[in-house]
């Protein structure tokens, strides 16, 4: 009689794993590839953006108190003493009935407190001397970028772990980062095990299938901000697998492995665990796809040893290796965020286990939905390709309507969840 699993509920088995989670070190790069990184320690602003009072118009820079009495029937006359543009400074003080031609950016010139653009002055000479005519007053501070008006410096701009996209790029720069510190990526090893597997450039056969787990896994690793390490892939026997596996985790941080976990007779993961002395964490969850998902630790490194069955796969990797990853890389928002939609389609098949169903999200007038992708079978490859949302449906007895309220995992946001809400939600 073979072994009955006990599944467990998802949040606990989330919980299981993170309680392994490890960060891992910080390493330095150029700026021109920290882009898709993860912040190596917090941005903090160490000087006031902008760091000078500047102009943020083309036009005049002007002492406003000069301006008071000017008006459409009293317009006012200032000699131009000079013009600068960005990067120019004028080195002389502004003095009264004088004014000094400003460009966007550029510092304001001693003596002056506001700018009057461009548009709004008549120029001419006088005198051989070249003049402004301006018809209203201004405030002091009157169209002036002020110091620090952007950001103050001892802002923290961005926390540690934060995912380096093209905006924190800017701020990188803006901040002196030649080398960025940035968290070092885990290695992930990748393991395919099945003897029906043929690469991915070999002809198709009977009984047999190419390797899609691998290459889905490795992108999944990526999209998840970790470096994939493909060792292979193998066919269902033992001691092959064995070695394989117990070599694998002298090289990688964590490892994943696909197919084999379930209880058929060429089903070795769970054999070779017990042959590592591996602590099983769990073998089956409470979901589908993924409930034969199986998580084991080997003297602290992780051994995520996910379904066979594509669907399966990819469900599992989300949910449980996805916020390893981003403990590793220093986010406090290790978890993909859940966020409510309206169900497009009905679902109405219940099931005693959570349903992680792939979906994609659609914006209608400010309204998200959310639309099964296809077939909703573990074992379907064709439903993943549409996906950027897993569609949470709780087990139970029911089915679900289109038109109900879901929660969704948004599988393509970068900016996550803590473990704490993503588990309370
Ligand atoms: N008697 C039972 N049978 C099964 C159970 C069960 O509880 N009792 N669970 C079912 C569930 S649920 C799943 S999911 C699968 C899990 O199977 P394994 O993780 O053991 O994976 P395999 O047996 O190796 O393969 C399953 C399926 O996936 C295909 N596969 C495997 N590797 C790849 C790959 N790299 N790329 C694409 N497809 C792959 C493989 O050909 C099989 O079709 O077990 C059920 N059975
Ligand atoms: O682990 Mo299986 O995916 O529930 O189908
Ligand atoms: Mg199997």
């Amino acid at each position: 009689m073979v072994e009955r699993r006990k599944p467990i509920k998802v949040n606990d088995a989330v919980d299981r794993v993170m309680k392994f989670a490890v960060s891992g070190s910080v390493s330095y790069l150029s700026i021109e590839q920290a882009y898709g990184h993860f912040l190596g320690e917090d941005l903090v602003a160490d000087h006031d953006v902008p760091s000078f009072d500047r102009s943020p118009y083309d036009g005049f820079a002007i002492r406003s108190i000069d301006t008071k009495n000017a008006s459409h029937t009293n317009p006012l006359t200032l000699e131009v003493v000079g013009e600068i543009g960005a990067g120019s400074l004028f080195e002389k003080t502004v003095g009264e009935g004088q004014t000094v031609r400003i460009m966007t950016g550029a510092q304001i010139p001693a003596g002056c407190d506001a700018v009057v653009m461009l548009e709004l002055t008549q120029e001419f000479e006088k005198d051989s001397k070249p003049h402004i005519e301006i018809k209203r007053s201004f405030n002091q501070g009157d169209n002036i970028s002020f110091t620090g008006e952007d950001t103050k410096s001892g802002t923290v701009l961005a926390t540690k772990g934060t995912y380096i996209n093209p905006g924190i790029v800017a701020l990188l720069a803006t901040f002196g980062y030649k080398d960025v510190p940035v968290s070092s990526k885990p290695k992930i090893g990748v393991i395919a095990t099945g003897s029906e597997l043929l690469e991915v450039d070999e002809a198709l056969q009977p009984g047999k299938i190419r390797n899609s787990n691998a290459y889905m896994i490795v992108s999944q690793i990526e999209r998840a901000g970790g470096q994939p390490v493909y060792l292979g892939q193998f066919s269902d026997d033992l001691s092959t697998c064995y070695t394989q596996v117990k070599d694998a985790l002298n090289k990688v941080d964590f490892l994943i492995t696909t197919g084999g976990v379930s209880v058929g007779d060429y089903d070795y993961l769970p054999e070779i665990y017990q042959m590592l002395g591996a602590n099983v964490l769990f073998n089956k969850v409470g979901m589908r796809p993924g409930s034969v998902t199986t998580i084991a630790e080997k003297d602290g490194k992780l051994l995520f040893g996910l379904s066979g069955n594509p669907s399966a796969c990819y469900v599992g990797f989300e949910l449980f290796t996805r916020p390893i990853i981003r403990t590793y890389l220093h986010s406090n928002h290790q978890c993909l965020q859940k966020v409510s939609a309206t169900l497009g389609a009905d679902f109405l098949k219940p099931n005693p286990f959570d349903r992680f169903v792939r979906g994609y999200l659609s914006y209608d007038e400010g309204k998200l939905t959310a639309t099964p992708a296809g077939l909703d079978k573990s074992n379907v490859v064709s439903s993943l390709g549409m996906a950027n949302v897993l569609i949470l449906l709780p087990g139970g007895t029911r089915g679900y309507k289109r038109g109900m309220n879901v929660k969704v995992i948004l599988l393509e946001d970068q900016t996550g969840t803590t473990l704490e809400s993503f588990l309370s939600d």
